[in-house]
């Protein structure tokens, strides 16, 4: 079943809501706009430089990958910003297979979130080189919504809001156009609302949260449930949650991460961006990787966030040596 992320009006075809830039999340680019993770010396875990190769996911987990159906591969990777063509991704290999869990962690400015725009096709960035393949199809060839429709949803880091526009009416619009895309005929709006209700507890959302406007003086963390309501209506094979612990206490944390699990299913993939450990214990990831100036420099298991907790990404600087 294809799916996608958001979708703008109930005329227009469904479209990626895809916020024009980091700094200006009120402007987009679709018609949504009408719409309204080591070592000191002493303390390094022997099992280290195995953990932290730079390998293949597959091999990385020693899993025989012709059990797994590949998701998505991306290989050299690179892309500038598209007005001043400054380089950020220099070079982006990533394997994921279906029914796993991939973590991406690194520095501030290393690239995170510019790789997985790059991924949904936001504007602000260029692809100069590389190649990325989504269920079997170049994804690079396809427009923001048809990468949605493909099965890509992204939540963003800084969740937008749409003045005037009703969360419930919003998820119904994007729902629909999904459906409509399917040939499936379109939920009214007593039929959405007992599609959406169960989904509310999911994310441990109120009621109340349908008939606000989309993220209008939602506090941050309520941002980042409604992302999570998000892709709980509209499903994916594969989402990335771009920090989707920022901002969370740890009711909250552990509310989201207890949602991503139960939308976890055998044939679909997580894409995480995080900076902590912590939604790492609650999320349980199958590879970590950990990006430096544009590149994923390190993959492996849990042990990389643990080594980066205690020591930062200095231990991982100083394992490359
Ligand atoms: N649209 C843009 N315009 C100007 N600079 C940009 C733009 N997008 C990304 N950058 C720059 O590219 C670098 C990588 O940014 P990115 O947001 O991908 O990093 P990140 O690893 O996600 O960081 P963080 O952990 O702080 O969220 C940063 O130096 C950032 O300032």
């Amino acid at each position: 079943m294809a799916r996608f992320c958001c979708a703008c009006s109930p005329q227009s075809s469904p479209l990626t809501f895809i916020p024009k830039s980091s700094s200006n999340f009120r402007a987009f680019t679709c018609s949504a706009t009408r719409l309204l993770s080591i070592r000191t010396p002493s303390r390094r875990p022997l099992s280290l430089t195995a953990t932290l190769a730079t390998v293949h996911s597959a091999e990385a987990s020693g899993v025989d990958s012709r059990d797994k159906k590949l998701l998505l591969e991306v290989k050299d990777l690179t892309a500038v910003i598209s007005e001043s063509k400054q380089q950020i991704l220099k070079g982006v290999n990533l394997v994921v297979y279906e029914g796993e869990v991939h973590a991406v962690m690194g520095k501030n400015g290393s690239g995170k979130s510019t790789f997985s725009k790059v991924l949904v096709g936001h504007p602000d960035y260029e692809v100069t080189g590389g190649t990325v393949v989504f269920k079997g199809e170049n994804l690079l060839d396809m427009d923001p919504e048809e990468r949605a429709l493909a099965g890509l949803f992204m939540s963003f880091q800084s969740p937008v809001e749409i003045p005037g526009v009703s969360n419930i009416d919003f998820l119904n619009m994007a729902y629909n156009a999904q459906r409509r895309k399917l040939g499936l005929p379109e939920l009214g709006p007593i039929e959405f609302y007992g599609y959406i209700s169960p989904k509310l507890d999911i994310v441990n959302m109120k009621i109340d949260f349908l008939n606000r406007n989309v993220n209008e003086g939602f506090s941050g963390g309520e941002r980042k449930r409604n992302e999570i309501l998000q892709l709980a209506v509209l499903g994916a094979d594969l989402a990335i949650l771009d920090e989707i612990d920022s901002g969370l206490d740890i009711d909250a944390l552990k509310d989201v991460a207890k949602a991503v699990n139960g939308l976890l299913t055998p044939v679909n993939s997580v894409l995480i961006i995080t900076h902590y450990l912590r939604l790492l214990e609650f999320i349980k990831p199958t590879y970590i990787h950990v990006m430096e100036d544009g590149r994923i420099v390190k993959t492996g298991d849990i042990s990389i966030a643990k080594v980066l907790e205690e020591e930062g990404y200095k231990a991982i600087s100083e394992a490359q040596l």
